[in-house]
């Protein structure tokens, strides 16, 4: 554990300014009583699996939806502190960092004090691993003065998200019982939640008086259900991706040499590479869940991507830029397969060296067909859910790889007359996840601290905090507790009639609905995105001024703005391409001039982030 966490730090001018802003709080949380209904009970998300879930969790299953409302009168403060015995709140970062989660912190301390000034909530150093020693800090305001709206996981640190051997659950109970905790509020992914449920389930049945409590934080934006609209840290880490792409683009066109292919952390689902392309409009992008549905091979990916290197070259250009999940590998069926029998062999105990020789006959050829760094990134220890370790598998690296040869073969065969293919590669990761978190990301974090303190003190356990109507603005946030049972279900083996659950229940990654519109839209411009060269600008994470608010484009594609600016400029790229024809008179080069005079609009509406007014411009 590092011995740095938790200490005071330096901030920047940027960073104190940070510090000074204070979150929004919906109305229902600003006083220090808050109104709690009890909804509908709950029962699974896969109502064919609700049996086996209600199995597993007799203690917490079915209990009901909570909604936090405004009090319908007033009561004092004093009166407000007598009505509030002193509550003992432990909380650590079990899931991977992700930017907004000291605001998490910063929430549940500020609504503890709130409640009663002798509250205590302490946090567990070096999380997991600090929770089964009983390593703890005091969390109060000078510990926190340095951490508000800061990036990172650094005030408490992290270790391993798994709390599921039966001797990390009875560590964490003795942890919980010795210290008297009222409650334990996990933040992290579907892991992590995962396994709170677990927690609760188990404190419940041995009468531990602890509540437990989680947290959706994960910049994946993969624990997504009809409870939770998106996760902390998903924003930022799309925005500054995002600009970390359109970078990328205008380096590529400017130069014209290099195909740039780029990887995006986000685990097994692709949202943060969906909703990256739809602020940076990349050339090509390429999700899991299309191939998946798709089946295609890897091969038939490698000559999607060739054929529009070639559709490219035959206009002339010879850059592109390519996004792609760090989940893509997992969804190619036959790397599926093959990564499927590595971690069978990890199960079973068997080394990384001697993996490779006890594959499958197919699977065996089909590893050897791969080049050699591929082979040692994929037989690596296995994550702490038993599945591959997605951001090392250089998925990039191979493509750009296999392009480059095929492109190669396309030349000898001389079906490609273009100039030669070449390729940069880059993976995006821990660039964007320690970044300062977006206005967004602060508020929603900062409201789900609060969130958690009602959790426990209206004595739930086994619960989410959540909040819905994300993409009003925050007065009209709904603040709620979710079972976490609810958002559980079991995998099962085969579609239809006949199929077998399999494994224990769990909250499982939501894959990209590939009906929704916003899915719609980016295949819809698909083609436009290929050919056109119509990058999109947003630019750095705006924390002051009218881009400051905006929210997720994938929260706010249906207010149609964002289809509005995508015609808009097709429409005037068009406009201009008619004009200009080679050879054209003076006075149409005259007429194309002046039209010109709107190119500085349209570049402010390119880089105007989302959802703020648009300039109005018009053609001559
Ligand atoms: O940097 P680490 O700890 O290897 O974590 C990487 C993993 O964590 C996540 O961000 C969250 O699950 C994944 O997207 C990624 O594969």
């Amino acid at each position: 554990m590092n011995a740095d966490l938790g200490s005071p730090r330096e901030l920047t001018g940027l960073q104190r300014r940070r510090a000074l802003y204070q979150p929004e709080l919906p109305p229902c949380l600003q006083g220090t009583r808050v109104r709690v209904e009890f909804g509908e009970s709950t029962t699974s998300i896969d109502p064919k699996c609700a049996d086996i879930v209600a199995q597993a969790f007799p203690q917490t299953f079915g209990q009901k939806l909570v909604h936090f409302l405004e009090p319908n009168s007033m009561a004092s403060d004093t009166q407000a502190i007598k009505e509030h015995p002193p509550i003992r709140v432990g909380v650590l970062f079990s899931g991977r960092q992700s930017p907004g989660g000291h605001n998490v912190i910063w929430g549940i301390h500020d609504a503890m004090k709130a409640r009663n000034p002798h509250n205590v909530l302490l946090g567990f150093v070096g999380g997991t691993e600090g929770l089964f020693a009983k390593k703890t800090m005091e969390i109060t305001n000078d510990v926190l003065s340095s951490y508000k709206n800061q990036g990172g996981f650094d005030l408490l640190g992290r270790t391993v998200d798994q709390i599921r051997t039966k001797e990390q659950v009875n560590a964490a109970m003795s942890t919980c019982c010795d210290l008297s905790l009222d409650g334990l509020i996990i933040i992290g992914g579907v892991t992590s939640n995962s396994d709170a449920a677990q927690l609760a389930e188990t404190f419940a049945k041995h009468n531990c008086k602890t509540k437990v409590i989680g947290v959706p934080v994960t910049l994946s934006g993969d624990l997504k259900n009809q409870f939770v609209e998106t996760t902390v840290g998903f924003d930022t880490v799309c925005k500054v991706n995002s600009q970390l792409i359109s970078n990328v683009c205008l380096d590529a066109v400017s130069a014209g040499k290099y195909y740039y292919f780029v990887r995006l952390m986000g685990g097994k689902a692709s949202h943060v590479a969906f909703e990256c392309a739809l602020q940076s409009h990349p050339n090509m992008v390429i999700l899991g869940e299309e191939v998946a549905l798709s089946k295609l091979t890897l091969m038939e990916i490698i000559n999607k991507i060739c054929d529009g290197v070639e559709a490219r070259a035959a206009q002339g250009k010879y850059h592109g830029v390519l996004v792609i999940p760090e989940g893509l590998i997992e969804s190619i069926p036959e790397m599926y397969a093959l990564m499927q029998e590595i971690n069978n062999l990890h199960i079973n105990n068997v080394t990384e060296d001697e993996i490779p020789s006890q594959l499958s006959p197919w699977a065996a050829a089909l590893f050897k067909f791969l080049p050699p760094f591929i082979r040692r990134e994929l037989v690596l220890h296995q994550e702490s859910d038993n599945s591959a370790q997605l951001s090392q598998i250089d998925t990039e690296q191979l493509l750009a790889h296999l392009v480059e040869a095929e492109m190669k073969r396309r030349t000898k065969e001389g079906n490609y007359k273009g100039r030669k293919f070449s390729s940069v590669c880059h993976f995006f990761g821990s660039q964007a996840r320690g970044s300062l978190p977006s206005n967004f990301d602060s508020n929603y974090a900062y409201v789900l601290g609060h969130i958690c303190v009602q959790i426990v003190a209206t004595g739930l356990n086994g619960y989410m905090a959540t909040v819905t109507n994300l993409k009003d603005s925050t007065n009209k946030w709904r603040c709620a507790a979710v079972p976490l049972t609810a958002m559980m279900s079991v995998r099962r083996h085969l579609r239809g009639p006949g199929a077998v659950p399999i494994g224990r229940p769990v909250i499982h990654p939501s894959p990209i609905d590939l009906k929704a519109e916003s899915y719609a839209v980016l295949r819809e411009k698909a083609s436009s995105f290929l050919l056109d060269d119509f990058y999109r600008t947003p630019g750095g994470i705006q924390f002051e001024g009218p881009g400051a608010n905006t929210k997720p484009i994938t929260l706010t594609i249906e207010d149609q703005d964002y289809l509005g600016d995508i015609e808009i400029l097709q429409d005037y790229l068009n406009k201009v391409r008619t004009i200009l024809k080679p050879g054209c008179s003076r006075e149409i080069l005259k007429a194309a001039i002046s039209s010109m005079a709107s190119v500085n609009d349209v570049l402010k509406v390119m880089s105007a982030p989302l959802n703020t007014e648009l300039p109005l411009y018009h053609f001559n």
